[in-house]
C-alpha cells in the first residue's frame, strides 16, 4: 500500500509490518467448503485478551497525514470484488453472519421486539438453509445482540444459555453530550443488567477541538466503568470532518483502552464507509505495531447488503489478516443486513430468490 497514506512514523519503533494478504480478495477463504451439502466449518467465538491501553502519546499521531485520494482509491478496489463465487461466497456469508452485532436501536423498541431479535440471533439462518449448507450439527449464531440499556435485561433473558453476548450502547448514545457522571452511571447500569459489551460514543467536540487529553481521560474513565465488559468506542466518524481526525481519534481511543473501535452510531448523516474504515484499520495496525495489542474493529450504520459484508470482510482479510475474521476481533453493527445475507444463501442452496419480506427481523 501507498506509503503516503496513514502513517505515524515519528515515534514508530522498528517492528515488523503485519503481513498483508497477497491473494485476491477472498481467495484464501477460511471457512470454504465443497459444494452444497458438504460441511462448511463454523469457527466458534474465541476469547481475546483485553487491550491494556497506554499513557496518552500524542507523538504517535500528531504528525499523521492521510492521503484522501489514495485512501479512496484503495477503498474503491474493495467494493467491486467479483472473485468470490458459489461455495466460497456462501462460506464468507456464513462468516459475516457470525460477526454481526444484530441491532435494534429504535425509539419504539419493546421487550417483545428484543425477544424476537434474540430468537433470530440464536438461529440467524433458516433451518433448511443451515441443513443444505451442511451446518446442522453446529448452526451459526450471530456475534452479539446490541440494544439500548433498558433493553439489556430482556435481551439477557432471551439469550440465556446461548453464549451470545448482549452489547449495550451507552454514554448518551448517539450524541454523547450528557454530563460525564451520567454517562458513566449509564455504563454501570448496563453492566449491572448483564451487558457483556458496552458500545460507548465519544464526545465528538473533543476531536473537533483537538482536546486529546479530555478525550483520553473520558474514554479511560468509561473503560474503568465497564469493568469486565468489553468496551467498543464509537467515533461517529460522519461528524469528525477529516480522515486525519478519524485516525487521531482512533489512536486516542485505543490508548485509553478501547477493545474495539467502531465507526458510527447509525444515526449520523454518513455512517460506515470503506475509506473511513481503511483509515481506522491503519490506525489499528499502527497501534498494534507500537504496542503488540490486537484491537477489534466494528463498522456500523448503513450496512444492508451481502455485497457490503463481502467488501468489509475483504478489507479485514487484506489489511489485517485471518485473525480479524472472527467475532472476537471483527463485528458488523447492523439492524437489517442479515435479511439480504439469508436471501443470498437461500439462493445459493435453492437456486431461487425470495422476497426480502420473507426474511423478517433481520
Ligand atoms: O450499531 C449499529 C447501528 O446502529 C446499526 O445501524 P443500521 O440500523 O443502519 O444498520
Amino acid at each position: 500500500m501507498d506509503k503516503t497514506e496513514t502513517r505515524a512514523q515519528a515515534a514508530k519503533p522498528p517492528v515488523a509490518k503485519q503481513q498483508v494478504a497477497k491473494t485476491p480478495a477472498l481467495a484464501a477463504v477460511p471457512t470454504a467448503g465443497a459444494p452444497t451439502g458438504s460441511a462448511l466449518t463454523v469457527v466458534s467465538h474465541g476469547g481475546h485478551a483485553r487491550n491494556k491501553g497506554t499513557p496518552l502519546r500524542p507523538e504517535w499521531f500528531e504528525t499523521v497525514q492521510v492521503n484522501l485520494t489514495a485512501t479512496e482509491r484503495r477503498a474503491g478496489t474493495l467494493g467491486g470484488r467479483r472473485t468470490v463465487k458459489k461455495e466460497y461466497q456462501a462460506a464468507w456469508l456464513v462468516k459475516a453472519v457470525q460477526c454481526i452485532d444484530l441491532t435494534t436501536l429504535a425509539g419504539d423498541d419493546t421487550p417483545g421486539r428484543v425477544h424476537r431479535l434474540a430468537m433470530k440471533a440464536r438461529r440467524p439462518l433458516r433451518e433448511d438453509i443451515v441443513a443444505a449448507l451442511g451446518l446442522a450439527d453446529a448452526p451459526p449464531t450471530v456475534g452479539a445482540v446490541c440494544v439500548y440499556p433498558t433493553m439489556v435485561a430482556p435481551a439477557v433473558k432471551a439469550l440465556a444459555g446461548s453464549g451470545i453476548p448482549v452489547a449495550s450502547v451507552a454514554t448518551g448514545f448517539p450524541a454523547g453530550l450528557t454530563p460525564l457522571p451520567q454517562r458513566l452511571a449509564e455504563i454501570r447500569y448496563a453492566v449491572d443488567q448483564g451487558a457483556g459489551e458496552i458500545d460507548i460514543v465519544i464526545n465528538r467536540a473533543q476531536v473537533l477541538t483537538q482536546d486529546w487529553n479530555a478525550l483520553y481521560d473520558e474514554v479511560k474513565a468509561m473503560r474503568e466503568a465497564c469493568g469486565e465488559a468489553h468496551l467498543k468506542a464509537i467515533l461517529g466518524t460522519g461528524d469528525l470532518k477529516t480522515l486525519r481526525n478519524v485516525y487521531k481519534a482512533s489512536m486516542v481511543a485505543m490508548m485509553a483502552g478501547a477493545d474495539f473501535i467502531k465507526t458510527s452510531t447509525g444515526k449520523e448523516d454518513v455512517n460506515a464507509t470503506l475509506p473511513v474504515s481503511l483509515t481506522m484499520i491503519r490506525a489499528l495496525r499502527d497501534y498494534g505495531d507500537l504496542t503488540g495489542e490486537m484491537i477489534g474493529f466494528k463498522p456500523a450504520g448503513g450496512l444492508r447488503t451481502a455485497k457490503d459484508a463481502l467488501a468489509w470482510l475483504a478489507l479485514m482479510k487484506e489489511e489485517l489478516g485471518r485473525p480479524w475474521l472472527e467475532p472476537d476481533l471483527f463485528r458488523i453493527g447492523a439492524s437489517s443486513l442479515l435479511a439480504d445475507i439469508e436471501r443470498q444463501l437461500e439462493h445459493y442452496v435453492t437456486g431461487r430468490y425470495s422476497a426480502l419480506t420473507h426474511h423478517a427481523m433481520a
